[in-house]
Formats: structure tokens, sequence, C-alpha cells
């Protein structure tokens, strides 16, 4: 279109419609920039990874930084594998979800880690063998890592809120946790004599039976040996699909083949090694809000724990897509870890207590013999006392005394001083912050209250991202400058 006179005069006085105008459109342009800026880094990072992944050592496969890695740079953006609700996570669903995966991404799956806590009811020995044939260097002797203290290797303390490996409280409510969650050597009928072939029983009997994806019978008939008999039997069954087709197939030959190279062969062990793999790897989605759904990323089933993280993993409900942030400067060689906990206001043994259920003793920086462990313990105190107001807080009682107030403010603000020397820098912190900012704005202290609450948003921001839904209405809840 030409330009017109007209238009042109109408945006002559536009354009003179004073300086607050020509400052707005100024702000404007720079955030332009910046976003394109913002976009040309973050596609600059994820062609150059800022990590790799090798050997860790005694913990498997791990990820290491390959140069130096700035606090809330997003390392790890990945869709997961597959999602379940948290309430849903029955070991069915997880082997039919397995199921439908495409067969490339069912062959990374298997080349996940799995610590072997759940066995099928007749191969107890065999899943377990081919636990740590598979290169789960995860399995370490149970004599080697912090006993269970009761028989069946699950407390009900080990139920954590951050991940899935403690799963058992979903299980279906016929499936018996005493008899099937239990520590290798119990497992496998090694450490316990009294142990009976029918306690080892992992998936129930509908979930454990040889299913197959597809109406048709399978081709290759999968013997019940170890999980790697197991894995070539499925290649094999995807490779004799392919080689079926020949040069001059119909349309209707080809969707026959699409049809074929998605079937899959399950049997009892690949299911129990299917179920383990997920125990062992699954995040807990948190967009911030809810904790009520899981999911597998390959590259973020690489992280080793660590109970003071220098990375957070998260869930961005809006792209679908799990992702990894910085929480510190992260120098170039460091080794990334989550936390596959909420250690926060834990001793040393509760941890211990906790990761048992990936089959690992924590030999990080927290847990390293002789450490002196008052902060932790300052950090529990704390943690519990504030509990109750903070409850009476959410519940709306705006009729609390001050003088309880006041010291709830103290308590939290010693709690994030605390959090930040023991290197806890995650959103339990942000939610620290905010706790504090919300008791200092009750007793009208505005400046600390506004100043708590930018250190929370900057923290979730660093832990989050930007684009996460979490941070978006934090920012609109909070102010946008300061943050
Ligand atoms: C999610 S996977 C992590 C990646 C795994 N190392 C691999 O090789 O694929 C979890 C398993 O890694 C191992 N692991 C993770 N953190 C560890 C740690 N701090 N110390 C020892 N082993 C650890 C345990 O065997 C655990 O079951």
């Amino acid at each position: 279109m030409l330009p017109s006179p007209v238009n042109d005069v109408h945006k002559k006085k536009k354009r003179r419609g004073g300086k607050k105008e020509q400052l707005k459109r100024q702000h404007r342009q720079e955030r332009e920039s910046l976003q394109d800026n913002m976009d040309d880094d973050d596609a600059e990072a994820f062609d150059t990874p800022a990590f790799a992944s090798r050997n860790a050592g005694a913990k498997g496969l791990g990820l290491f930084a390959t140069r130096n890695i700035e606090p809330g740079e997003r390392l790890i953006q990945e869709p997961p594998l597959f999602i379940l609700p948290k309430q849903d996570t029955m070991n069915a669903a997880i082997v039919e979800s397995f199921m439908h995966l495409r067969p490339e991404q069912r062959a990374a799956y298997l080349g996940l880690s799995s610590y072997t806590t759940c066995t099928a009811k007749t191969q107890a020995g065999a899943a377990e063998t081919s636990a740590a044939e598979d290169g789960a260097t995860s399995s370490p002797d149970v004599e080697d890592s912090d006993p269970p203290t009761e028989e069946t290797g699950c407390l009900a303390e080990q139920v954590d809120h951050r991940s899935c490996a403690s799963d058992v409280q979903h299980l279906p409510r016929s499936f018996d946790i005493e008899k099937s969650c239990k520590p290798p050597n119990l497992a496998s009928g090694r450490g316990d004599p009294s142990l009976e072939e029918s306690d080892k029983l992992e998936l129930s009997e509908s979930e454990a039976t040889t299913t197959v994806l597809s109406d048709q019978q399978p081709k290759v008939d999968v013997p019940n040996r170890n999980v790697h008999d197991l894995e070539d039997a499925l290649q094999a069954t995807t490779t004799d699909s392919d080689t079926r087709s020949g040069v001059g197939d119909t349309a209707d030959d080809g969707d026959q083949q699409d049809r074929d190279s998605d079937r899959c062969v399950i049997t009892e062990s690949l299911a129990v090694h299917v179920v383990n793999i997920w125990r062992t790897n699954s995040y807990m989605l948190d967009d911030g809000i809810n904790l009520d759904s899981a999911g597998v990323g390959l590259t973020a089933s690489r992280l080793n724990h660590s109970c003071v993280p220098n990375v957070y993993t998260a869930y961005n409900s809006t792209s679908g897509c799990m992702t990894v942030h910085a929480l510190e400067p992260i120098a170039a060689g460091d080794e990334l870890c989550t936390a596959y906990i909420n250690g926060a206001g834990k001793l040393r043994s509760e941890r211990h207590a906790q990761l048992s259920m990936w089959g690992f003793t924590c030999t990080c920086i927290a847990c390293a013999d002789g450490r002196d462990e008052s902060r932790r313990r300052d950090i529990k105190t704390l943690v519990n006392k504030v509990e109750k107001v903070k409850k009476q807080m959410l519940e709306g009682h705006v009729d609390l005394p001050v003088a309880q107030i006041e010291q709830t403010a103290g308590d939290l603000l010693d709690q994030a001083t605390l959090m930040s020397e023991e290197g806890l820098l995650g959103p339990d912190l942000a939610d620290v912050c905010f706790g504090a900012a919300r008791c200092c704005m009750l007793i009208g202290r505005r400046e600390e209250a506004s100043a708590l609450q930018t250190s929370g948003i900057g923290i979730l921001l660093r832990s989050y991202g930007i684009d996460n839904p979490i941070c978006i209405a934090a920012l609109q809840a909070g102010d946008l400058d300061e943050a």
C-alpha cells in the first residue's frame, strides 16, 4: 500500500504527541531488542550445551559443566518422555505409557539407569542381576548403604514430595507395600532366608502378564531371562517388522509397517525394569503450584543428587517442558546436581533414609564425615516453629498478636539466612522470603516486605525461568521493576 499523505500527517501529529510517547516507544524498542538478544543467547546456549554427560565414578553417569555457568542460566529444556498424573502412577500406567513410546524412545528409556527396589515374583534374581548388568551403577550392595530401619525398607517418611522414587503411597490399593518394595538383598531372597517366594511380588497379577501393544500376535517369543535378553527381543521385534517390508509397498503396507514397528512385547521382567526406571528417574513436575504429575526427561535423568544442589529441575506447564536452571555460579568441570528430596530441614540420617530409595548413600559436601550439622539442625527447629503460624496465616487468620507475627518474621529471616549459608538456594528459600515478607507487611514493615518479596521473586526467576507461569504470576503480583 502506498503511503497516504493523510496518514502521514496523522502519524506526524501522533509523533509530535509529546515526549511521553517517545519515551514509551524507546522503551518498547529496548525491550524488543533485549528479547531478541535473549532469544539469540538461548539459541546459542542450546546449540552448544553448557554441560556434557560423562562418568561420575560410583554414581554412574553424571552431567558436568563444560564452561562457567551463570546463576539462572537455563541448562536443560526438554519435554518429558511421558507424564503421569501422580495419583495414577501405578505400575500398569507406567508400563502402558512405555509401550506407547516410539521404538527409539523406548530404547532411550531402557538406557536409563535403574535402581532395583522392586522385583518380579518369578524373577527376583534376574531383575536384580539385569539392573547391575545394565550399568546401573546406582545399585550398590545394600550392605554398603544405611540399612533400612524396617524390614520392608520402605518407611512412611521416605515418601517424598519432590520425586517419585518413593511413590509407594500411590501404588494400587491392592498392592501390598510391605511385600512389594524391598531393598535388593531382601527382594532377591539373599538377605532374608525367611522371605517367601510369594513375598517377592512387585507387579500385581494383572500387571505382570505378558502384554502386546498390538492386536496381532508377537512375532518374537521373549524368553523370561534378563533385561538384556528382553531388550534384544524388543529390538528384534521392531527389526523383524522393518525387514519384512519390501520395495513397492503400498500405502496400506506403510500403515501396517508403522503399526508393526510400534509393536512392543512386554514380559514380566521387562515390565518390572520399566517400572524401576520410572522409580529411579521420574521427577515430580513442579510447576510451582501443583505437584500432581510426574515425568521422565532423558537428559534430566542423568542428573545426580546433592543435598546442596547447584541446579533446580522444574516443569513449565505452558511449554510442556522440564527445565533445569543453575541456582548459583557453576565452574567449568563441576558436576551439575539437583536435589532428589527436600532436605532443607533434615539431618543427614533423615536425608539418607529417604535417599536409600535410590540405592545410594550421599557423600555430598553436606553429608561428608564430620560435617557440623548444627546449621541444618537450626533450620529444622525453625521450620517446625514457624509451621503453625504459617498455617494460620494461610488460612487467613489476620488477628494474630503482633508479637507473634514479629517473632515469626524474625524466625523466617533467620531461616532464610541459614538456608543461604547452607547453599540451599532453590524455591524453598523463596517461600521463606515470601513468608517473611507477608509477616513484615502485616506489621507495617513495608520496605523490608518489599525487599524480601523482590529477593523471593529473584530466586523464582533463577529456579524456573522467566517464562514459567509461576514466575509470570509472581511478577504480576509483585513489584516488576524491583525484580
Ligand atoms: C536419576 S539417576 C542419575 C543418573 C545416573 N547416575 C545414571 O548413570 O544414569 C539416579 C541414580 O544415580 C545414582 N546417584 C545419583 N546421585 C548419586 C549420589 N549423590 N551418589 C551416588 N549415586 C548417585 C544412584 O544410583 C541413583 O539411583
